[in-house]
C-alpha cells in the first residue's frame, strides 16, 4: 500500500502577457502568488471543502464543480482515467495575491493551479509539456499559462494541428469543463476531450535581473473576454511588421547587460492590441507616451499588462517616481490606482509538507 499523503502545497506565480508587441506570444512570471494548501486524510465520501483568502475571496465559487481550479483539476483527472476527486482529499485552501481581471494572469494561474492539482490528486506524473497541453485546452492563448508554468520571460507558439487533433482542440470550453457532476444514477463517463499531444511549444529568453516590474493597477476590473472583443480580426502589413520588428529586438534586449533604455522603450511599442483597448482604459495612451526614459530615468519601457487595465513599467530604479507619474495621469481620468514593485520569478512548484 502507498504511504498516506499529508499536505501538498501548489504555488503558481502571476504573469504579465504581451510586453507590448508580443500579443498572445510572450509572458513574464511575477512575484505575486496563488498558493493552494491541499490536505489529505482517511478516505471519506464527503466532497472536498474549499476555502479562500486574499484577492477574489468574496466572489469566487467554493463549490468544487463551479470553481475554476477544481473544474480544471477534474478535467485533468478525467482525461487520465480517474472519475472523480480521490476519497482521501479533505480540503483545499487557496490564498491568492493575484487581483482578478487586471491583466496579471489570475485566470492563467488558476488554470495552471488546477492542472498541477489534477496531476497531484491522480498521482499522474505528467511531464511539464503534457501539463501545458491540458492547460491549453482551457486557456487557448499560451502566453500567460506557459509563463506561469515554466517561469521567467517566455515565448510560446501553438503547433498547427492535423485535422483530427485540430477538432479535438476546438471543442467548446463547456465540454472541456462541464460545471456540474452528473445527476444521481447518470455517468459522465471517461471520455472528455483529451488534449492532442504537443499543442504548445516554448522557449525561455534571457532576463537581466536588474530589471524589475512596476505594476500600476487601476481599481477596476476588465475581463480578458471583453478586452479581446474590441480587437480587429485583420491587420495591415505595416502594423504587423511594426510589431514583429520590435518583438524580435525585445526578446534579446531584456537579457542584455546593461539594459539599453533607448532600444527597449521603442521595442515595447505595439500596434496590434493597445490602440484598440484605449477605449476600455482611459489614460492608457497618455501613460505609455508621457513616461519616458528621459522624463523618468531608470524607466526602460512601458506597456499594457496582458489584456489590462494594469500598466507594466520595466525599470532598474526610480520605481516610485514612475508609479507616481502614472498615478497622476490616471487621476486626470478619475481612475484610482495601486502599484506594486515585482520581481521576475521562477515557475510553478508542487511540494509536500511533512507535519510533525
Ligand atoms: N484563483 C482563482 N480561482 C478561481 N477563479 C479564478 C481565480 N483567479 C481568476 N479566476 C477567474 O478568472 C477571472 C479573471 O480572468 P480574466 O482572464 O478575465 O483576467 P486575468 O486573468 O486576471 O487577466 P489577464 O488574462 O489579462 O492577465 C476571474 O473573474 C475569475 O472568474
Ligand atoms: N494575450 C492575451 C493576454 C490576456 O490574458 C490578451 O492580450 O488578450
Amino acid at each position: 500500500m502507498s504511504e498516506p499523503r499529508g499536505t501538498v502545497v501548489i504555488k503558481v506565480p502571476a504573469t504579465s502577457a504581451n510586453l507590448g508587441p508580443g500579443f498572445d506570444v510572450v509572458g513574464l512570471s511575477l512575484s505575486l502568488y496563488l498558493t493552494l494548501i491541499v490536505k489529505f486524510g482517511p478516505p471519506s465520501p464527503d466532497l472536498v471543502n474549499i476555502t479562500y483568502s486574499g484577492e477574489g475571496a468574496d466572489e469566487v465559487p467554493l463549490d468544487p464543480y463551479r470553481n475554476l481550479m477544481t473544474r480544471v483539476a477534474l478535467y485533468v483527472l478525467r482525461c487520465n482515467n480517474h472519475r472523480s476527486f480521490p476519497p482521501e482529499l479533505v480540503s483545499i485552501h487557496a490564498d491568492n495575491q493575484i487581483p482578478f481581471g487586471r491583466g496579471l494572469g489570475s485566470s492563467g494561474a488558476a488554470v495552471i493551479a488546477g492542472v498541477l492539482l489534477g496531476n497531484t490528486l491522480g498521482k499522474l506524473n505528467l511531464s511539464r509539456e503534457r501539463m501545458l497541453d491540458h492547460a491549453l485546452m482551457v486557456e487557448r492563448h499560451p502566453d500567460n499559462v506557459t509563463a506561469a508554468l515554466v517561469g521567467g520571460f517566455v515565448g510560446s507558439y501553438l503547433r498547427e494541428l492535423g485535422p483530427v487533433a485540430s477538432e479535438a482542440a476546438q471543442v467548446p470550453l463547456s465540454e472541456v469543463l462541464p460545471e456540474y457532476p452528473p445527476n444521481a444514477g447518470e455517468d459522465w463517463g471517461l471520455s472528455p476531450p483529451v488534449p492532442p499531444l504537443g499543442i504548445g511549444h516554448f522557449v525561455r529568453f534571457g532576463w537581466n535581473p536588474s530589471i524589475k516590474a512596476v505594476a500600476i493597477i487601476p481599481r477596476f476590473e476588465l475581463s480578458t473576454a471583453k478586452a479581446r472583443e474590441v480587437l480587429p480580426t485583420e491587420y495591415s502589413r505595416k502594423d504587423l511588421v511594426f510589431n514583429i520588428q520590435r518583438l524580435a529586438v525585445l526578446t534579446t534586449a531584456l537579457g542584455q547587460s546593461p539594459p539599453d533604455p533607448e532600444l527597449i522603450y521603442e521595442a515595447m511599442k505595439d500596434r496590434v492590441h493597445q490602440p484598440y483597448r484605449t477605449k476600455l482604459i482611459p489614460g492608457l495612451p497618455a501613460v505609455t507616451s508621457s513616461l519616458t526614459p528621459e522624463s523618468h530615468p531608470g524607466l526602460l519601457g512601458i506597456c499594457l499588462s496582458g489584456a489590462g487595465p494594469t500598466i507594466l513599467a520595466l525599470a532598474t530604479h526610480n520605481f516610485e517616481s514612475i508609479a507616481e507619474g502614472a498615478r497622476t495621469i490616471f487621476q486626470t481620468e478619475n481612475i484610482q490606482v495601486d502599484w506594486k514593485l515585482l520581481e521576475v520569478v521562477g515557475g510553478s512548484q508542487t511540494y509536500e509538507v511533512h507535519e510533525n
